[in-house]
């Protein structure tokens, strides 16, 4: 869509003035100022990573291509020397600079570039040669290369942008171009693109195609299995009342889709931990998870954190870094509390979730990612768009499928079931052991009217861990006052005495036990039983407590 912002001098559309947003057809003619663009969405414009290398995609038709050369024996003597090189590197880029430094003494070409195949079909460049180097290569043929499973060539028209003095002058020729496939267990993984000004010939072409068969898998390296069944079953969020599980059944139904979710619900509900069920349950399982809380970055680093910066871009930095949607290619990229977003990087973020490509920091060309956004939010963000501090349009494309968590309170039966997975959890990360609950602390749990979310309980289970009496079990008096508060079906205990005495004494047994365990350092202690040091005061003063050396 087309659409002026108010300019001066106005926009113009096929030489007329542009007076209302208008829907673009290709060839269309756009004027701004001096400048004439043409848009062509056939084309798309895709940056290497070692620099600032520019992959133009187009589909021109692959009929006039040449192929099907069998490899000679001294073809395949190079490939197997190279294969060998390839194989030891310690990365698939490193792989790739051998393999490309290999046929630039080979076949001496103007410009050559390594393409990887996404899982949903996207070419992505992994290298390219020279830095700097501007390529126009036919989706078409790559296609084509990869379904003959034969190197192809052909000549074919190239676009190359020359700048000076601001001007960006756009040239057309024409080159040779070798397309090469690369397999990797049999399947298709990617191509080797190479441009020359002169003709290919059969045994150049051969010789490419016979190392591009060696050199595929360490250019192109199988993704990591995924996680044993069993694993992916035990990770699955703690859904025993009706209200999550109608959550989780949400998740489930959304999770094999591609489209961008939005998780609600307070803090600590587990909207982390129903992002990556969805990612694990997902047709991306096996690429990265990458989870960002968008209220922890500072202001300053936000832009280069999501979105990665080039060299340069930061005076402290030599090397360009990949911002997160970059990282979490192929996979899932969680942005919590999404609402504190300062509104520029809104706008870009619109942008990347719109087209699919990001922009770095200081960079010029876009890079294609394939991620999937879930979003979450504590607060209802429809009141940030009314308080105009979130964008509307970016609201909406979050909001396509909305999840809501409920917190605690309202899926009590989900405090026993949760505490068990955290004490199962918990233990051997602390290196402590405790089998279970007693039957007291467990009717308590399944009764106890918890005021707070799972993130509390699983920091209650961990003090429980930590400062429990001797024993298998994390007993009654281990556990936090409010899971002894009588608001919800009367007092779990079998002990006598009023519940507000035992509910005193259970809190004082704990500051005595806390105390105990850190040898009496207050701070140390007033931080275990999440208390402030002056509460801590407060309390070793109620309970007439005495600190004895
Ligand atoms: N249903 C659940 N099953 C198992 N563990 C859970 C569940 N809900 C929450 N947790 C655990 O509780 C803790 C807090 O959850 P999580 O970080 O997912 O909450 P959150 O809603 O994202 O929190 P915040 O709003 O603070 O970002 C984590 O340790 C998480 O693993």
């Amino acid at each position: 869509m087309l659409r002026d912002l108010g300019s001066r001098n106005g926009t113009w559309l096929n030489s007329q003035l542009l007076k209302e947003t208008t829907r673009l057809r290709p060839g269309d003619h756009i004027s701004v100022g001096e400048s004439v663009l043409v848009y062509e969405p056939s084309f798309d414009a895709l940056r290497a990573r070692d620099g600032e290398s520019t992959l133009v995609l187009t589909r021109t038709r692959p009929e006039t291509a040449r192929g099907l050369i069998p490899p000679t024996k001294e073809a395949l003597s190079r490939a197997g020397e190279l294969a060998l090189r390839a194989a030891v590197a310690s990365s698939a880029e490193v792989a790739a600079g051998i393999v490309l430094e290999a046929l630039d003494s080979a076949l001496q070409p103007t410009a050559l570039t390594v393409l990887r195949v996404a899982p949903n079909g996207v070419l992505h460049p992994l290298l390219a040669r020279p830095v700097g180097a501007h390529l126009t290569l036919s989706r078409e043929l790559v296609n084509a290369a990869l379904k003959l499973g034969h190197a192809l060539t052909m000549s074919e028209s190239q676009v190359r942008t020359e700048t000076d003095n601001l001007l960006t002058r756009v040239r057309q020729g024409h080159a040779h171009v070798l397309y090469a496939p690369l397999y990797t267990g049999g399947s298709p993984a990617g191509a080797l693109c190479i441009l020359r000004d002169t003709p290919f010939t059969d045994e150049e072409l051969a010789l490419t195609g016979a190392l591009a068969g060696a050199a595929g898998p360490s250019l192109c390296p199988p993704p990591p299995a995924p996680p044993a069944p069993s694993t992916l079953i035990e990770s699955q969020p703690v859904a025993e009342s009706t209200a999550m599980r109608e959550a989780m059944r949400q998740a489930a139904a959304a999770a094999p889709a591609q489209s961008t979710l939005l998780l609600t619900g307070e803090v600590g509900t587990g909207k982390e931990e129903v992002a990556r069920a969805i990612h694990a349950l997902s047709p991306r399982s096996r690429g990265p998870f990458i989870a960002v809380n968008c209220s922890a970055i500072p202001a300053e680093l936000a832009e280069s954190e999501l979105f990665g910066h080039e060299k340069g871009a930061h005076t402290s930095t030599a090397n360009g870094r990949a911002g997160v949607f970059e990282q979490a290619d192929g996979g899932t990229l969680f942005l919590d509390e999404v609402g504190h977003l300062p509104a520029p990087l809104q706008l870009k973020l619109l942008g990347v979730l719109q087209d699919r490509i990001v922009h770095r920091v200081g960079g010029r060309a876009g890079i294609p990612v394939d991620v999937r956004v879930v979003a979450a939010t504590q607060r209802p963000l429809i009141e940030e768009v009314r308080a105009q501090r979130f964008r509307e349009d970016l609201y909406w494309r979050l909001n396509v499928t909305r999840i809501h968590l409920p917190p605690l309170r309202d899926s009590p039966e989900d405090i026993l079931p949760l505490a068990e997975r955290f004490l199962a959890r918990m233990g051997p990360q602390l290196g402590l052991r405790a089998e279970g609950f007693t039957q007291e602390a467990r009717s308590a749990l399944r009764t106890c009217p918890w005021p707070g979310n799972a993130r509390q309980l699983a920091n209650a289970i961990e003090r429980a861990l930590l400062l429990k009496e001797p024993g298998p079990l994390i007993g009654l008096l281990d556990l936090p006052p409010e899971v002894l508060a009588p608001e919800r079906g009367g007092s779990s205990l079998s002990a006598g005495g009023s519940l507000a005495e035992v509910v005193r004494k259970v809190e004082r047994e704990h500051i005595v036990l806390a105390l105990k365990r850190t040898q009496g350092a207050k701070p140390a202690a007033a931080e275990a039983l999440g208390l402030s040091p002056a509460a801590l005061d407060q309390k070793i003063e109620e309970y007439g407590l005495k600190l004895v050396e």
